[in-house]
């Protein structure tokens, strides 16, 4: 086992309390608390590493905590024991003792014998007594979330659902027409939609850090996200809208089928992530438009409108474990209000004839099936042609697209 440096030890541990509290109970996702609230950004991936575990088995580290505390710990410190039970446990590269001390240390430089006496006790008892870990959905997923699955799926389908949460999603990447890995990037080709070419590879560092990288020619990207940009047909398609296009990525795949001389304007909400959709674009030689403006602000007539609306993410829990953990009834409800509003002001730019693809990354029906009909039952000049779901899996995200045709004798809006 490594003995990590103590100094990187103590930031990374500090660092994963300061995410934990501005995560809160479920305001904020990790990876905008990990994008802004850490002192040491430089350990980014290895403070990350510790919470996407913590994510996986909260459900374990709380009930931990609450049987080896003879109180309730104050929330500073069951931050600190979730995140230091979380290494002890789960991170099998660290020396339990040591991790102990640290957070100890910790604890005392917050300047409360009382509390560092406590934590101390906690996790002498606790590196001693190493509890069985159970992998039973009910023991893995969050209540609110295994209740409603509970009531979908049969229980195979549950405990598949169950591994895969547990397990962490591998790196996957696409590669643009004609570009070969590398041997040494060790990529095996994973299978998706469409005409696109997506490839698995344990050598994350080596890909993120390529020339091919710097370059666009290849993308970060789940092989499900091919999902929503293989359904249109692309014949007669010259003009093309992006409502939700931030970072680009389905923006980037529609540009691998388009036909030559077919425009995209690429439209998003947010500047900071529309910086990103510019440099995606830009390092893939690509002069599409890229403008700031929320769904119903913008205007026009395009022959395919995509909106890829946000979503409760609980197709993508592999790589976003803390959303099961913040989804709940009152969320559910203003994040479908939200994709009504986006996929009516969508509607909305499709010229007569035009398709319309919406699509999320969750798998609840109310974002999905749901959103499809009601918007059906409110556009009679709108037909649905094809509509899909992908389960998440060891394999891939799961993900939610449906292709709509506006009749060709509708009137333009
Ligand atoms: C699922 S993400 C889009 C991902 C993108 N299509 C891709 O493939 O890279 C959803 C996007 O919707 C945008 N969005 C547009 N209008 C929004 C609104 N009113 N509220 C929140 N997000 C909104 C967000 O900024 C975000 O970039």
């Amino acid at each position: 086992m490594r003995k990590v440096n103590s100094d990187t030890a103590t930031h990374v541990l500090a660092d994963a309390c300061r995410v934990l509290a501005s995560v809160g109970a479920g305001e904020r996702s990790l990876d905008d608390a990990l994008d802004s609230a850490l002192d040491y950004p430089e350990l980014r991936r290895t403070t990350g590493s510790l919470l996407f575990f913590y994510f996986r088995r909260k459900r374990f580290v709380d009930k931990w905590i609450d049987t080896l505390a003879c109180r309730p710990p104050r929330p500073r410190l069951r931050r600190l024991l979730a995140a230091v039970l979380t290494q002890i446990r789960f991170q099998s590269g660290i020396v339990p003792e040591s991790a102990a001390n640290v957070a100890v240390e910790l604890a005392k430089s917050a300047g409360n014998a009382n509390e560092a006496k406590f934590v101390n006790a906690v996790l002498r008892r606790a590196v001693r007594e190493l509890p069985p870990v159970d992998d039973a959905p009910e023991e893995v997923l969050p209540p609110a979330v295994l209740k409603r699955w509970r009531g979908r799926y049969s229980p195979e389908e549950l405990a598949a659902m169950c591994r895969a949460f547990l397990s962490p999603a591998p790196f996957t990447f696409r590669a643009e027409r004609g570009f070969e890995p590398p041997p040494e990037w060790e990529g095996t080709a994973v299978p998706c939609r469409g005409p696109f070419r997506f490839f698995e590879s344990p050598k994350p560092g080596l890909v993120l850090d390529s020339e091919a990288m710097r370059e666009g020619r290849i993308y970060i990207q789940d092989p499900a996200t091919t999902l929503a940009a293989s359904l249109p047909g692309m014949e007669p398609v010259r003009r093309i809208l992006d409502v939700c296009a931030a970072p680009g990525g389905k923006s980037l795949l529609l540009s691998e089928r388009m036909k030559a001389g077919t425009s995209l304007v690429a439209a998003d909400r947010s500047a900071r992530r529309q910086e990103q959709t510019k440099e995606n674009f830009r390092r893939r030689g690509l002069d599409f438009a890229v403008i700031t403006a929320e769904p119903r602000e913008l205007a026009g007539e395009f022959d395919l409108v995509l909106a890829d609306v946000p979503c409760s993410n609980t197709g993508v829990f592999r790589r976003r474990p803390d959303a099961l953990w913040r989804f709940g009834a009152a969320e559910l409800r203003k994040i479908t209000v939200l994709q009504h509003s986006i996929l009516d002001a969508a509607a909305a730019r499709v010229a007569p004839g035009g398709q319309l693809v919406y699509s999320t990354c969750s798998i609840e029906p109310e974002e999905n099936e749901q959103q499809a009909e009601r918007f059906l039952a409110e556009h009679p000049d709108f037909t649905r042609m094809a509509s899909e779901q992908l389960l998440p899996s060891v394999e891939s995200d799961g993900a939610y697209a449906c292709l709509l045709r506006r009749s060709a004798q509708s009137m333009p809006t």
